[in-house]
C-alpha cells in the first residue's frame, strides 16, 4: 500500500478567544486531490478551523502546514499566494462589473479593481476566463453584470473568482446554502469536476450534498475531531447520531 501524500497537515491546532476554547488540539490530515467534508453542529468550530488556515484568525499554538510551508506565521494574502483559495458564505462579487470583469480582477496579475481593469486583455487571460465561465456554467453570461445573477449563479462566479487563481487547495463554507434544487445538482457537479486537480475542505449540513462530493468526512464537535472516515461510517457512529445527526 503506497503512503498517502498529504496537501495539509493540521496538528495541535488551538485557539481561545477570551478563555473560550473554540478549536481545541485539532489534527487533520488532507491528501492531495482529496475533497473533505466537515460537518458538526452550530458552533463546534467549522468555520473557525477555515478561518485559521487562510490566516484570517490567529491560532493561539498548534501548526499547519500546507506544501512544507508553515501558514500559522504567514499574512493572508501571501497564504492565498501560497495556494489556498477560500470562498466565504456569503459571496464578495463586484455587483455592478460584469461577469468577464469579476474573472479578470481574480487572474493573478491583475490584484485590484483598478489594475485589473487597465491590463491588457491578453489572449492567455481571455481564453482562462472562457474556460472558467464554461466550468461555473456562465459562458453566456459573461457580459452581463454580476447583479442580474441568481443567488446560486453569483455563488458558482465566486468559485470562479477562486479558480482563476489556480489554487491547490481550496476551502468552501456552505456552498449551496441557500441555492434551488437543480443549482445544487450542478454546484455537486462543479465540485466534483474542479475537486480532481487539487485538495477541498467544504463546510456543509446538507448530508445529502455532502455525501455527493466527499471522499472521506470530518466531524467536529467542541473545537475536536469527534468521528473521520467516509460519509456510512461516519454515518453510523453512534456519537455522531447524538450530537449532530440525532437532531
Ligand atoms: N472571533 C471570535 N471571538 C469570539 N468567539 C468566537 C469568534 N469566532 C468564533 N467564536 C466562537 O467559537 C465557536 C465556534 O464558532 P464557529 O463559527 O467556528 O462554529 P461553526 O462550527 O462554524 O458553527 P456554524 O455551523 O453555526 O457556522 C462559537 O461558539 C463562536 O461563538
Amino acid at each position: 500500500m503506497s503512503t498517502p501524500e498529504f496537501a495539509l497537515y493540521v496538528e495541535g491546532l488551538t485557539v481561545s478567544f477570551n478563555g473560550f476554547v473554540a478549536v481545541n488540539d485539532l489534527n487533520l490530515y488532507v491528501e492531495k486531490g482529496e475533497t473533505r467534508v466537515v460537518i458538526g453542529p452550530n458552533g463546534a468550530g467549522k468555520t473557525t478551523v477555515l478561518d485559521l488556515i487562510c490566516g484570517r484568525t490567529r491560532a493561539t499554538s498548534g501548526s499547519i502546514r500546507f506544501k512544507d510551508i508553515e501558514l500559522t506565521s504567514l499574512s493572508e494574502h501571501r497564504i492565498v499566494r501560497a495556494g489556498v483559495g477560500r470562498k466565504f458564505q456569503t459571496p464578495s462579487i463586484y455587483e455592478t462589473l460584469s461577469v468577464r470583469e469579476n474573472l479578470e480582477v481574480s487572474f493573478p496579475r491583475g490584484r485590484t479593481v483598478f489594475g485589473a481593469l487597465a491590463f491588457r486583455r491578453t489572449a492567455d487571460v481571455i481564453e482562462r476566463v472562457e474556460e472558467v465561465a464554461g466550468q461555473i456554467f456562465l459562458a453566456d453570461r459573461l457580459d452581463d453584470a454580476a447583479q442580474l445573477l441568481s443567488h446560486g449563479q453569483k455563488q458558482w462566479l465566486e468559485i470562479g473568482m477562486l479558480l482563476m487563481q489556480e489554487p491547490e487547495l481550496m476551502m468552501l463554507d456552505e456552498p449551496v446554502a441557500g441555492m434551488s434544487v437543480s443549482e445544487r445538482e450542478k454546484t455537486a457537479e462543479l465540485l466534483n469536476r474542479i475537486g480532481q486537480d487539487r485538495s477541498m475542505i467544504v463546510i456543509e449540513h446538507d448530508m445529502e450534498f455532502a455525501q455527493r462530493i466527499a471522499d472521506r468526512v470530518t466531524v467536529l464537535h467542541q473545537g475536536r475531531v469527534l468521528a473521520e472516515g467516509s460519509m456510512d461510517h461516519v454515518q453510523n457512529d453512534p456519537r455522531v447520531i447524538e450530537v449532530y445527526l440525532g437532531h
